[in-house]
């Protein structure tokens, strides 16, 4: 048996900073993720004008209630579309003059709806160059809060920004949403809240956020459940058992569900309170499957799938469109480049059984697409990466735990 540490969950420590730098009071981080996505936020925030201490292991926010020190200050998102859309939010509910840029690949993302969303509560936002992207500027006066109708179809992270607001408004806040996607997610941001003193409720489609601010606590992060997918992937593929302590039956993340997938296909899965277990038996059947809450390991899934049994086909994935890259395309792409037969329509992807050759993946600077294919890899030797170090994002540390865990 395995047994894989794996570092910190990427969007709890994201919601963990915002709710942190916005509760009365210090809160400790316990078991933060260390990477550029979440050091570009605690950046931000320090910036901003936060208070951020950051040891091996234990994060430390006091929390600024009234919102960021600074009077104006100019902060640079990185890669992470949490950082590039929960920042800006966090910020509008102070008082400043702030200015929000990305990456390229960030710049390309969406934001659309959200920061429609901020102007229908009466922020004063505008984009500085191609309108519903970054870079983009707010003169901050706090938000009064009320009412709001949002689209998530593209992306929860909009959700999930207006609902961490709403406890820092006058008045309090209602979204109704038209279209929701990755709505696990959804579901960590309501835990989190409440876990730092905040009372959402949800009914149906409308979501409602009473003014009560938040409250600091120590807060425990659980391993990154996207991270997790590639090592139990691996397990399934070579007939290893894997162990991932700390992500069991009160997981939060609903990624973890990877580990059901895996199952139809023909792994043992053992989810228990300590930790999840899989185990690869020899078998890997071809399977039609709904990804939209778990869109993040559609990747895992492709990169694995040609060496099932049957065609693998994985559908309701279109706002995987609008991540690091277009990875329907680039899944596509990169499989075609190892000999493998695939289709793609607007929001599916299906993948032939075939014996994948050597090749070189193009990554388009998305980590999800370099940990994917390293599950290819351990089939299929001479597999290499045109930027490797893209991992950076959510697991700098990968291609060393990759090799220490599974090389024979
Ligand atoms: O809220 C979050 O932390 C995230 C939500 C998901 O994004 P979408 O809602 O855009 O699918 C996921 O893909 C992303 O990695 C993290
Ligand atoms: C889509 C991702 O990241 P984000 O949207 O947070 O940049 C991801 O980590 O796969």
């Amino acid at each position: 048996m395995t047994v894989i540490d794996i570092p910190g969950s990427k969007s709890v420590t994201a919601r963990a900073l915002f709710l942190a730098a916005a509760a009365e009071g210090t809160t400790t981080l316990v078991g933060p993720l260390a990477s550029d996505d979440t050091e570009g936020f605690a950046e931000g925030l320090a910036v901003l004008g936060y208070e951020v201490e950051r040891a091996p292991g234990a994060w430390r926010v006091r929390g600024r209630p009234a919102g960021p020190a600074a009077a104006s200050a100019d902060v640079y998102c990185r890669d992470g579309a949490t950082t590039a859309r929960f920042l800006p939010t966090l910020a509008a509910a102070g008082h400043g003059d702030f200015r929000f840029d990305a990456s390229a690949q960030m710049r390309r993302r969406p934001l659309a709806p959200l920061t429609e969303a901020l102007r229908t509560l009466g922020v004063d936002l505008r984009h500085e160059e191609a309108e519903g992207h970054h870079p983009l500027r707010i003169a901050a006066r706090g938000v009064k809060g009320g009412a709001v109708t949002l689209d998530a179809g593209q992306s929860s992270q909009y959700l999930t920004a207006l609902l961490m607001l709403g406890p820092l408004t006058a008045e309090g806040l209602s979204v109704t949403v038209t279209d929701l996607v990755s709505e696990p997610y959804v579901d960590i941001t309501l835990a989190m809240m409440r876990s730092f003193g905040a009372r959402p409720t949800r009914e149906g489609d409308v979501f409602t956020v009473p003014p009560t601010g938040y409250r600091a606590t120590t807060y425990a992060v659980e391993p990154d459940a996207s991270t997790a997918s590639y090592f139990f992937a691996a397990a399934a593929l070579t007939g290893r058992e894997v162990t991932v302590p700390g992500l069991g039956t009160g997981a939060l993340q609903g990624d973890l569900g990877f580990v059901d997938v895996l199952r139809r296909m023909g792994a043992d899965v053992a989810v228990t309170p300590g930790g999840t277990t899989v185990r690869g038996t020899g078998r890997l059947h071809g399977l039609t499957v709904n990804m939209r809450d778990i869109s993040d390991t559609m990747p895992t899934l492709a990169a694995l799938a040609p060496y099932a049994d049957g065609p693998v086909r994985i559908e309701d994935v279109a706002n995987t469109r609008v991540k690091e890259c277009d990875r329907l395309e680039v899944c596509a792409d990169n499989l075609r480049r190892l000999g493998i037969t695939v289709t793609t329509g607007p929001d599916h992807i299906e993948i032939h059984p075939g014996t994948p050759r050597p090749a070189e993946i193009v990554t388009h600077g998305d980590h999800r697409i370099v940990m994917s294919f390293a599950v290819t890899g351990l089939r299929t030797p001479g597999i290499s990466f045109d930027d490797p170090g893209c991992v950076r994002k959510t697991f700098p540390g990968f291609h060393a735990h990759w090799e220490n865990a599974l090389r024979p």
